[in-house]
């Protein structure tokens, strides 16, 4: 593991039932990379990022953390190493009895026992940040879905953390609110912020991602860096899938 190394996937294995959704998957980030998983749905993508989360625990295998394991049978050190990643969910999950602010400052106050001063100037920083300052006191359901998933991207932001994973960030949104949250996922790229997507948005993948990591079967079936990958598709699997994808 070199020491640009964020993320190390060894072997890891997750079943449903009979069902194999990862099947000995490895695979590195390094830091400041933008790598995207593709597939046909249900190939093991949102899986795999809940893996690295901890949101899902592998029967097989390990994941490592900026060079330490991450396990959670290691309580102190996995809730530290969790901290420092930021994970952004298809349906926002923000709390919805709570205004915006109070979901940006809740975590910081109580995880972080940071004071609600500033927790409140962070919050206003990164709402400020992604273009809803203004909506600060307003409760979610009074926001259209790309402010709220633009809202969720702040509150992760406000924890600092070292790595961004996103699953399916767009996914619920109307077409019209697709390009709002993928102008705040890109700027954070440009900025250097270390990030996994999930994603169904080859153009958006081909825009910003270093690297591809297509899967299917619950398998790694092909890595590639994203120009070579969107131009030349090493495997007929990914080939077949970007044909049918590219011309939807
Ligand atoms: N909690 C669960 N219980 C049972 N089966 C699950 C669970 N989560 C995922 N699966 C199954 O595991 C497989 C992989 O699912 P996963 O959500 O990782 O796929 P995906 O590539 O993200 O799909 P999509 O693009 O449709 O979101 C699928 O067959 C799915 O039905």
């Amino acid at each position: 593991m070199s020491n640009t190394t964020m993320i190390k996937v060894e072997h890891i294995s997750k079943q449903f039932g009979s069902l194999k959704a990862l099947d000995d998957v490895s695979l590195e980030v390094s830091k400041g990379e933008i790598v995207c998983l593709l597939g046909p749905s249900g190939s093991g993508k949102s899986t795999l990022i809940r893996a690295i989360n901890g949101l899902e625990t592998p029967e097989n295998g390990k994941i490592y953390f900026e060079g330490e394991e991450y396990d959670k049978k290691n309580a102190t050190k996995y809730h530290q190493q969790r901290l420092k990643m930021g994970f952004v969910f298809q349906h926002f999950n923000l709390f919805p009895n709570m205004t915006v602010l109070e979901n940006l400052t809740l975590a910081q106050i109580r995880v972080k026992k940071i004071d609600e001063k500033q927790a409140e100037e962070t919050a206003m920083r990164y709402l400020t940040r992604v273009g809803l300052a203004e909506k600060r006191d307003e409760y979610p359901n009074k926001l259209s879905g790309g402010q709220k998933q633009r809202v969720a991207i702040a509150r992760s932001l406000c924890m600092n953390p070292d790595i961004m994973l996103f699953d399916e960030p767009t996914s619920a949104l109307d077409p019209e609110m697709v390009e709002e949250v993928l102008e705040v996922m890109q700027s954070l790229g440009k900025e250097g912020m270390t990030m996994i997507i999930v994603t169904h948005e080859m153009g958006f993948a081909r825009t910003v991602a270093d690297r591809v990591v297509f899967l299917e079967d619950g398998h790694i079936v092909e890595e590639n860096e994203a120009k070579a990958f969107f131009s030349h598709p090493q495997s007929e699997r990914a080939q077949l899938f970007l044909s049918k994808v590219m011309h939807q």
